[in-house]
């Protein structure tokens, strides 16, 4: 049996707003919007897996917090797995995606409505609109 491979990408929330990553390739999905993140190494955790991808993409320094409920099965060998995550140090940048952006509630509707979220990300929308609806907590 194969062994399954994790993809791990990031929900970063920050002032009722998701953090947003538009893809440069394949050509397939380039120009649609995801969550940054990338694939875990054999034997790295998911947290480390994520805090070096969004090191790497975005250039910022996260901790890393709860996942998401759904988990979504890209291929038989490749899982997706969202993992909530807080930035603690930089700005976001396209450092390998061709734009970022933070969007509220009504965006992320629209930007799933009209199809402009990579496929396989659709299955976080409802949870990621009621994280979007809630007030901050006390941190
Ligand atoms: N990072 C990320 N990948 C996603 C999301 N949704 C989704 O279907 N994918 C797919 C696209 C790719 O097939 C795979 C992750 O590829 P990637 O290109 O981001 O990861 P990586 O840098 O580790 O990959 P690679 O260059 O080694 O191929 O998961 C998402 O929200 N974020």
């Amino acid at each position: 049996m194969t062994a399954r491979r994790v993809v791990v990408a990031g929900a970063i929330v920050a002032d009722r707003r998701l953090l947003l990553a538009q893809r440069s390739y394949p050509p397939e999905v380039a120009g649609m919007w995801e969550l940054p993140g990338g694939k875990a190494e054999p034997g790295e955790s998911r947290e480390s897996a994520l805090r070096r991808e969004l090191r790497e993409e975005l250039g910022v320094e996260v901790t890393v917090g709860a996942a998401l409920k759904e988990s979504v099965a890209l291929r038989h060998d490749l899982v997706l797995v969202a993992l909530r995550a807080h930035i603690e140090d930089g700005t976001p940048r396209a450092v390998e995606h061709r734009a970022v952006r933070w969007v509220d509630a009504d965006e992320l509707r629209r930007l799933h409505a009209e199809g402009s979220l990579v496929p396989a990300d659709t299955a976080w929308v409802p949870e990621l609109l009621a994280d979007l609806a809630k007030r901050p907590g006390p941190s």
